[in-house]
């Protein structure tokens, strides 16, 4: 039997020729995304069901001892109280103190446990985000802003954090409390209900009034105090240049600025969100004040005992607490919902390692490399590397030469395979490396960077960073290979001294001796050497010079070539021009053709 077609959510409308706006299809789209959302949380929640379960029941039975308390209460006054019987009471007072100092422990307990939960759960993304984040290629990083990916893990996994703390066991008792409240209010007096009750539409009108302001002034609190995070930092890490042009006056301005929107907006924002409690206390009085009237005329008409009024006065209080509880949750849960989508959406991005399991892995290499046909463009429309034909033997020395933007580092970014060829192979040693583990192939590969990094960290454990297990022998040797071990043992505590993130207490030269001794200590198959352009001293140069001359011994290497005078030595020079080789040979043979290389090389000449 056919299914009756399932008609979609705007069938109707559409027959009807109504028009859907792009607002309801998005506001549809966000809330299905939520509940996706909410259900993963639920998922890695879920790692700690049994504790979970436990801190849930805790919950349950706060609630209902909450609820039990007032209706003690008023029992005390109708039957003890009020008919003036001291047996009987002093045992009620017992239990009711026993029920606070219960409720009291139940409460601190599923805080304390639900915290754990929490802190668990979020150091589980947490895990996974960083984890997914370095299995991620360098286009996704291409893509994006650092600084906004750093606020993924840090900022929206704090929002979740801080929402998981507090928000699950208020929105699970707040629900819990209002159905109690509710259904005990009217078997009580269905009355006195109605009359609590009328306050729930004044008070959902008031909030609807309040946070449409506020939802539109915290967002714009957040935009300016992100905008002015953003200037500190750049000016912070343009410091230099701030100085040098002398525009500390203008950036100041431009603080103060900024500074005064986030104050306007702030102002506004708490000003608004201060209302709240005040409507709340408004709403509140108002209905002790009808309880009070209404209670006390059916009270002296004997409809109801001073004990249920006592019991509605109170229950009228938890009621309106949860109402409001909710109310501030749904915005903070919402917004840990938009954090932890944000921090799926990221471990959800493809890693490059996830279809090499069938993949061999590389052995050690000779060195044998071989471009063929190889072609490649990060975008669609324009080739950057053309067609590109090239072999370099073991052991050789190729350098890759050409104006800015011909396409020099792109061929060793997919030598690396940062970038995958779009068509033709890259062969090392005869073997596809598009049929090898990434990590394998990357292994067997050294660099030797414009701009070396550093660690903050001793300058034992920056040069260690090429291979994790080498000794403290081995760590010297490299770096006496390196011609770095001198500069090192003049440093204040030698290879134990401190290096800043950016090195900032070394030369960019003595910054480089690190990245070779750090090359020579990785022993790899292959090089690749990308010349520093900024002037170092002549003697760290040379220095840096006979280091890499002896790193390159025996490999191949590759050399992205800034200053021709370094290649002479090469044993193949590429030639590239708009992502083509358009002459290849050694320095002499090219210089005898007289073509772009001679005349790259009378420019670099005449450089100097
Ligand atoms: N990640 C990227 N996304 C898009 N285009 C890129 C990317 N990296 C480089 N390009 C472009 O590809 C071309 C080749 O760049 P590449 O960095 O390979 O040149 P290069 O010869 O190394 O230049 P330079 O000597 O200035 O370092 C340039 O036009 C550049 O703008």
């Amino acid at each position: 039997m056919l299914k009756e077609l399932k008609r979609p959510f705007q069938y109707e409308r559409i027959l009807k020729n109504e028009k859907i706006t792009d607002e309801e299809n998005e506001k549809k789209r966000k809330s299905k995304n939520y509940l996706r959302t909410l259900k993963r949380i639920w998922q890695v929640l879920s790692m700690n069901k049994g504790l979970l379960y436990i801190v849930l029941l805790l919950v349950v039975v706060s609630s209902a001892l909450g609820l039990l308390s007032p209706f003690l209460v008023g029992m005390a006054i109708d039957d003890y109280i009020v008919t003036r019987k001291i047996e009987g009471f002093i045992p009620l007072l017992i239990g009711l103190a026993c029920i606070y100092v219960f409720n009291s422990l139940a409460l601190w307990f599923q805080n304390y446990w639900m915290i754990g939960i929490a802190q668990n759960t979020v150091n589980t993304m947490r895990m996974r985000l960083f984890k997914h984040l370095h299995k991620l290629p360098i286009p996704f990083f291409d893509k994006r802003q650092h600084g906004e990916l750093m606020s993924r893990i840090t900022n929206d996994i704090e929002n979740v954090s801080s929402t998981l703390n507090s928000s699950v066991i208020q929105i699970f008792s707040s629900i819990l409390t209002l159905i109690g409240t509710v259904s005990v209010m009217l078997w009580l007096s269905p009355l006195l209900t109605g009359l609590t009750l009328i306050i729930v539409p004044l008070m959902y009108f008031g909030m609807k009034w309040i946070t449409k302001r506020t939802g539109r002034l915290f967002k714009e609190q957040q935009k300016n105090l992100g905008e002015l995070n953003g200037f500190i930092e750049e000016t912070i890490s343009g410091q230099r240049i701030i100085k040098t042009f002398s525009q500390e006056e203008k950036v100041t301005a431009e603080f103060l600025e900024k500074g005064e929107k986030l104050r306007v907006a702030g102002f506004w924002a708490q000003t608004y969100s201060g209302f709240i409690p005040k409507l709340m206390n408004v709403l509140n009085n108002l209905s002790f004040a009808v309880i009070a009237g209404i209670g006390g005329i059916l009270a002296l008409n004997g409809a109801i005992s001073i004990g249920v009024i006592v019991i509605f006065v109170e229950y009228s209080r938890q009621f309106t607490r949860p109402l409001n509880d909710l109310a501030n949750q749904f915005n903070t849960l919402l917004s840990a919902i938009a954090g932890a989508e944000r921090v799926f959406e990221i471990i959800d991005e493809e890693g490059e390692f996830k279809e090499e399991s069938r993949l061999q892995e590389l052995s050690k290499v000779l060195g044998d490399v071989v471009f063929s046909n190889v072609t490649f463009s990060y975008e669609e429309e324009s080739k950057t590397v053309k067609n590109v034909h090239l072999h370099v033997y073991p052991g050789e020395t190729a350098a890759f030469v050409g104006p800015t933007g011909a396409g020099k580092t792109t061929m060793i970014n997919l030598l690396s395979r940062f970038y995958e060829v779009d068509s033709g192979q890259i062969l090392i040693d005869g073997v596809d490396i598009a049929n090898v583990k990434k990590e394998s192939l990357r292994k067997q590969m050294g660099f030797v960077l414009q701009d070396p990094f550093l660690f903050q960290g001793t300058v034992r454990e920056n040069i260690r960073y090429g291979r994790l297990e080498a000794t403290d022998e081995e760590v010297v040797e490299a770096a006496k290979l390196a011609n770095a071990h001198s500069f090192i043992t003049k440093l204040s505590d030698g290879y134990d001294t401190l290096l800043s993130q950016d090195g900032s207490g070394i030369s960019q030269g003595q910054k480089q001796l690190l990245s070779i001794a750090r090359a020579f200590l990785a022993r790899p198959s292959l090089l690749v050497l990308d010349e520093a352009t900024s002037s170092i001293d002549t003697i760290t140069e040379l220095k840096i010079q006979a280091a890499l001359q002896e790193l390159m011994k025996g490999r191949t290497s590759f050399v992205i070539a800034h200053r021709l005078n370094t290649i002479q030595n090469a044993d193949r020079i590429f030639v590239l021009d708009d992502g083509q080789i358009i002459e290849e040979g050694t320095h002499e043979t090219l210089l005898e053709r007289e073509g772009f290389y001679y005349q790259l090389h009378g420019k670099s000449a005449a450089s100097f």
